[in-house]
């Protein structure tokens, strides 16, 4: 399996960008960078996303998710930092090794995906493993395997036109399948599909990825999505990351006051889990039933109704980890979260 690691990234564009880094390192701000005509994109983005971990770029329209994502399989040249995957520098890859590396180890889905009018869908989503060279009886296998897994079953001898919206994107998703690549970059990949579809898609690939285990770098602007897929989730704000955590992390301790901003309408009793506040400390009763630990606060807070007692959880193997009492699930479920800036300020 593939491991991504991005070392003090930067892409500025606009006229002697290597220079404008160095600005920025000695502290020059977005305007200083402007007056020089150049645009930070992204500045100084360090992380390590794990082997089969689903890892989420969330931040506004121009705040540098797209530029990110396309340093990862090296569509851009970063101005200065490293790109690490499996340990090799894509930055310092000949086209060919990229071109391997892309194939190889890295697909991407993309928010507009093109696929081939003149095609079948079993071809389109066969493409990868055409340019790679694949035979006939081995490109059919893995596309139809793949269509299979993105519920197109029986869509293979069809044409792009004869299929919804939906359907073109799981094509789309098919293809990167199909290359069995360990990695997958997805730009804002399900953002122009209706709210319906778009569950739809999420259901499919949180579930895909519970049968596969890939690695995924997913890039929205969609915080319920980011909420929804991602392991971790880094927030991008104006080229920089701001913060990186789970959701519950970020929903609880916002790093600043505009990551705060941004969570605020979230429904905390969805995203929050019973693991966050189980506390070893607090013993249930000897008969309560013991829930999951990614039991959401929602749930927890119906069954307080029936029996106001403190509710004990445990995790996958069934070891308890604590137990939460109504008082936390009330103060979680109606607290503003501190900031970090407040925090440190206290
Ligand atoms: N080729 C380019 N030349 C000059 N500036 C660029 C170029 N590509 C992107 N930018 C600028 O870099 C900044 C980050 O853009 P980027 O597309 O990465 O943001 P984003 O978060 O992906 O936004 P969106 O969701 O709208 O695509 C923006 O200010 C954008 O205008």
């Amino acid at each position: 399996m593939t491991s991504v690691r991005v070392e003090r990234l930067h892409k500025i564009f606009g006229p002697q960008p290597a220079e404008l880094v160095r600005r920025i390192e000695r502290g020059a701000g977005p305007d200083e960078i402007k007056a020089a005509g150049g645009t930070a994109a992204v500045v100084d983005a360090s992380f390590e996303v794990a082997e089969g971990e689903t890892f989420v770029v969330m931040g506004l329209s121009g705040s540098g998710k797209s530029t990110l994502i396309r340093m990862l399989n090296g569509l851009l040249t970063p101005t200065a930092g490293r790109v690490l995957v499996d340990g090799e520098d894509v930055t310092a890859m000949s086209r060919k090794a990229l071109r391997a590396m892309r194939q190889e180890k890295m697909s991407m889905v993309f928010q507009h995906f093109a696929l081939f009018p003149h095609r079948t869908v079993l071809d389109n989503a066969g493409y990868g493993l055409r340019i790679r060279g694949a035979g006939k009886d081995e490109l059919v296998e893995k596309a139809t395997e793949a269509l299979n897994l993105v519920g197109l079953e029986g869509w293979g001898d069809r044409y792009p036109q004869q299929l919804s919206g939906g359907m073109r994107q799981r094509v789309g998703l098919a293809r990167a399948l199909a290359a069995q690549t360990d990695v997958l970059l997805m730009d804002e990949a399900f953002s122009a599909l209706d709210p319906l579809i778009k569950r739809e898609m999420q259901d499919q690939l949180l579930d895909l990825n519970a049968q596969l285990g890939k690695t995924v770098i997913f890039i929205t602007h969609d915080l319920d999505e980011a909420m929804r897929l991602g392991d971790r989730i880094a927030m991008m704000r104006a080229g920089r990351i701001v913060q990186i955590g789970t959701a519950e992390e970020i929903l609880r301790e916002p790093a600043d006051s505009y990551v705060a901003e941004f969570v605020h309408d979230v429904d905390r009793s969805r995203v929050l889990t019973a693991a966050a506040l189980a506390d070893p400390q607090v013993t249930a009763p000897a008969d309560a039933e013991p829930v999951a630990a990614g039991t959401p606060l929602r749930e927890l807070f119906l069954r307080l109704g029936a029996r106001p007692d403190p509710v004990p959880v445990v995790d996958g193997r069934q070891r308890l980890l604590g137990a939460v009492t109504p008082a936390a699930i009330f103060e979680a479920l109606s607290s503003e979260p501190e900031t970090a800036e407040e925090v440190s300020d206290a």
